[in-house]
């Protein structure tokens, strides 16, 4: 089994800290946000969880920001023992070492588990958000991150790390407050969202918006929209590679003869995952996350991308999927070539996977590709770490 580097050197030495934990989930009550496109929220909470010891410094914390349809559940903790999204990357050990960090991930602004969302009451109506609930962008999502870091006391992380949409969220935040942060890890995202990106959105939103259950947002809280599991399902199609269907599943149909009922592997898998999905991810939390995705863009407000890009100061590691059909490997490599113009360390790493642009939340690659490269990164050339693990160990 792969250990890190670090799990190599004094573990046993700092087990103890990992287990003086505080609650590992929370609820903050935030300042209000002027939105980038406009408008403002007056009021934001964001639930979060923490891992690893919640007394070390600064420059031991790990930031962890969510992709689309995750919550702060990265990792299981004692508050929650299920396993989180990146169980085999974050925990003791692992590649985000929580003997060795302290590791904090949030929900994100405008997602359905618990941070302010089109399923928050309007403090200025009284009444759910709903559809009402105005337009996000990445940019948005990054400055509640950075309230909750102000929130917590903590000026400088080590590193800020996300997926796809928590990879623009992570990007956006470094550009956003590059002296918060010392290190980037941004895996199968954008800086700047490109129309075919869109299109394939499009076709989900739309999905539900077509939907006479739907009823402009006002629909049954909890109820399952069949426009949601259409919307998933295409999703599923681009999240995914034509290799690993074609490899995955099975050709032969079965059934009766009736184009209605007669199904394939694959379709069956489809429906299943999509109907759990349908179940529990608000639908208005889709639309709004998923054009908050389309309006990613680090120029605004800038010349142009590179001015945006330009302003991240954090050492960065890039990593992108070959085989991503949502995000581009293209999109991974204007960001580290705009860094490199800038003189700012930056590296990209590519991954040649059937699993592409979910390729990172496969259990397998999540232990074998991704974990090597993530711990590398953020540990190299921490040389006074053995040295400080003595320290907090004598506490
Ligand atoms: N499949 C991932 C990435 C989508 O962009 C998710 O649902 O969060």
């Amino acid at each position: 089994m792969w250990t890190s580097r670090l799990s190599r050197v004094s573990r046993p030495l700092i087990r103890s800290i990992a287990t003086n934990s505080c609650r590992n989930k929370a609820i903050a009550k935030l300042p209000g946000i002027e939105l980038a496109l406009g408008g403002k929220l007056s009021e934001v909470q964001v639930t979060y969880e923490q891992w690893g010891d919640q007394t070390l410094p600064d420059e031991r914390t790990i930031m962890i920001f969510p992709s689309f349809s995750h919550s702060s559940h990265v990792a299981s903790n004692l508050d929650d023992p299920r396993p989180g999204w990146w169980e085999n990357v974050v925990g003791p050990g692992k590649a985000i070492d929580t003997s060795v960090f302290r590791v904090i991930c949030a929900s994100v602004l405008g997602s359905p588990y618990g941070s302010t969302s089109p399923l928050t009451i309007n403090p200025d109506t009284g009444k759910h958000y709903r559809a009402s609930f105005p337009q996000i962008t990445p940019a948005d999502m990054a400055t509640v991150h950075r309230n909750l870091l102000d929130h917590l006391g903590i000026n400088k992380v080590h590193a800020i790390v996300g997926g796809s949409m928590g990879g623009m969220q992570a990007v956006q935040f470094a550009s956003l407050f590059p002296d918060r942060l010392t290190r980037l890890v941004a895996l199968s995202c954008t800086a700047q969202t490109t129309p075919g990106t869109v299109a394939f959105r499009r076709v989900q939103r739309l999905a539900i918006l077509s939907d006479p259950e739907y009823k402009d947002g006002n629909y049954e809280f909890g109820v399952g929209l069949a426009g949601m599991k259409v919307a998933r399902e295409l999703g599923m199609t681009c999240y995914r590679s034509r290799e690993e269907f074609d490899t995955r599943f099975d050709w032969q149909p079965s059934g009766p003869t009736h184009f209605k009922e007669l199904t394939f592997d694959v379709e069956s898998y489809m429906d299943y995952q999509a109907s759990k999905f349908a179940r529990i991810f608000d639908p208005n939390c889709y639309l709004l996350l998923s054009k908050a995705m389309d309006l990613t863009d680090l120029g605004r407000g800038y010349q142009n991308l590179a001015e945006g890009v330009g302003r991240i100061k954090a050492e960065t590691l890039v990593i992108g999927v070959k085989q991503d059909l949502l995000v581009p490997l293209t999109e991974q490599k204007t960001i580290v070539d705009i860094l490199e113009s800038y003189d700012t360390p930056a590296t990209l790493s590519v991954i040649d996977s059937k699993y592409g642009h979910d390729a990172m939340f496969h259990p397998q690659m999540q232990s074998i590709v991704f974990a090597p490269l993530v711990s590398e990164f953020l540990e190299r050339n921490l040389d006074t770490l053995e040295h400080e693990q003595q320290r907090y160990s004598s506490l």
